[in-house]
């Protein structure tokens, strides 16, 4: 099984250690500094409460597949969103007969890679852990969190129990036949944690230890909920979360099987101490003078509520705050939150 893994940041870095030993994947970076520290010193990872080791000691990494000349039977898409259609469409072409590629984005980016991908080469992937790169070559992985699989078509073929078998050893992966709706759910997550530690360079839980943050927080996710009510998305847990249960709705708190605001308040700002030092992966693109991936996450809450006559004012602001900051018009700071609550 020939397995390439392209973008060899936090997530493409985390994967690529964690098969290194069983599967040796090809890494494909076009990050210039990436492929000549990890040629130089090897893939570095920082494990828990200790410094760092190599891990790939032989390192077989490309910065393109022209470079590495071979076929893949699967490959591995980490870059970010806003890269992904120029990765998948240079990947297509170093497919085995029996190759496909997994999309492993935050947001929705599938529809777009449907427009050239054919459907059968393309299978669906979701991220639950934290991963963060500290410097070229060198990546940790920050939380603990399932990795989501699943078929387009909701099918379950061989090749995602082979898939799921490899990504086992990165950690506990689960095949779903609903992958749409776990990368909305999935979408929900980093629409609220992601973009808001974005727009406030706050860690998860500075932010959620605030109330009037976390009222944000369940403003951005009622919005964002309500529009896949009306869309018919059937939303699921990730990570053992089901995000969406937290979302403000009045017409709920009054309904049968939801938690009462005070409850949902309590989850948000639990969660917020569990995963207390994670620093949001578009945080450290706008810290790397990257675009983020906002378009593809808060930015399709804001296209479905257009298609379906549902208002998002609070994800159409964050996603024109997020903007203002990677134009440079205004700063990273928690006062961007403070702006959302209305
Ligand atoms: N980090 C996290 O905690 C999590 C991230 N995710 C998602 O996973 C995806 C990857 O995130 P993350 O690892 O943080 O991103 P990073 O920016 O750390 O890594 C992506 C890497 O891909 C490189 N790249 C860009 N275009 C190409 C290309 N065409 N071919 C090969 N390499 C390319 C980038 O280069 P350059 O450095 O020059 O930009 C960068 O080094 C994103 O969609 C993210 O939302 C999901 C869950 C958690
Ligand atoms: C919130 C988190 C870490 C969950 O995987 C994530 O997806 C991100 O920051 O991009």
């Amino acid at each position: 099984m020939k397995i390439a893994v392209v973008g060899i940041g936090a997530v493409g870095g985390v994967i690529a250690s964690k098969i290194d030993r069983e599967y040796a994947p090809v890494m494909i970076s076009k990050n210039k500094e990436i492929v000549k520290s990890i040629r130089e010193n090897g893939l570095r990872v920082k494990k828990e409460k200790a410094t760092h080791c190599n891990v790939n000691c032989c390192p077989r990494i490309y910065s393109s597949f022209k470079e590495a000349d071979l076929k893949f039977d699967i490959i591995l898409l980490c870059t970010k969103a806003t890269n992904v259609i120029d990765a998948a469409k240079e990947a297509l072409n170093y497919l085995s007969e029996i190759g496909f590629i997994v999309s492993f984005q935050n947001g929705i980016v599938e529809n777009h890679l449907l427009e050239f991908v054919p459907e059968e080469k393309l299978v669906g992937g979701i991220i639950g852990f934290g991963a963060t790169m500290h410097q070229p070559g060198f990546v940790e992985m920050t939380s603990h969190g399932e990795i989501v699989i699943g078929e387009l078509n909701g099918c379950i073929k061989e090749r995602i129990k082979v898939l799921k078998s490899i990504l086992d050893s990165v950690i506990e992966t689960r095949i779903t036949q609903n992958i749409w709706g776990a990368k909305y759910s999935k979408l929900l997550i980093n629409a609220c944690i992601t973009t808001m530690g974005a727009v406030s360079g706050l860690t998860l839980g500075e932010m959620l230890s605030k109330k009037e943050f976390r009222e944000v927080f369940r403003k951005i996710l009622y919005e964002g909920v309500e529009v896949a009510k009306k869309k018919g998305i059937k939303l699921e847990k990730i990570s053992g979360v089901s995000i969406h249960k937290l979302a403000a709705s009045e017409r709920e708190i009054n309904g049968k099987f939801c938690l009462s605001k005070f409850h949902k308040d309590l989850i948000i700002k639990f969660i917020g101490r569990k995963y207390k030092n994670l620093k949001s992966s578009s945080l450290q693109s706008l810290e790397r003078g990257r675009k983020t991936e906002v378009d593809f996450i808060n930015g399709i809450i804001v296209r479905y509520g257009k298609e379906t006559g549902f208002e998002t004012p609070v994800n159409e602001r964050i996603v024109e705050i997020v903007h203002e900051i990677e134009n440079g018009k205004r700063k990273i700071s928690p006062e961007n939150l403070r702006e959302l609550i209305f």
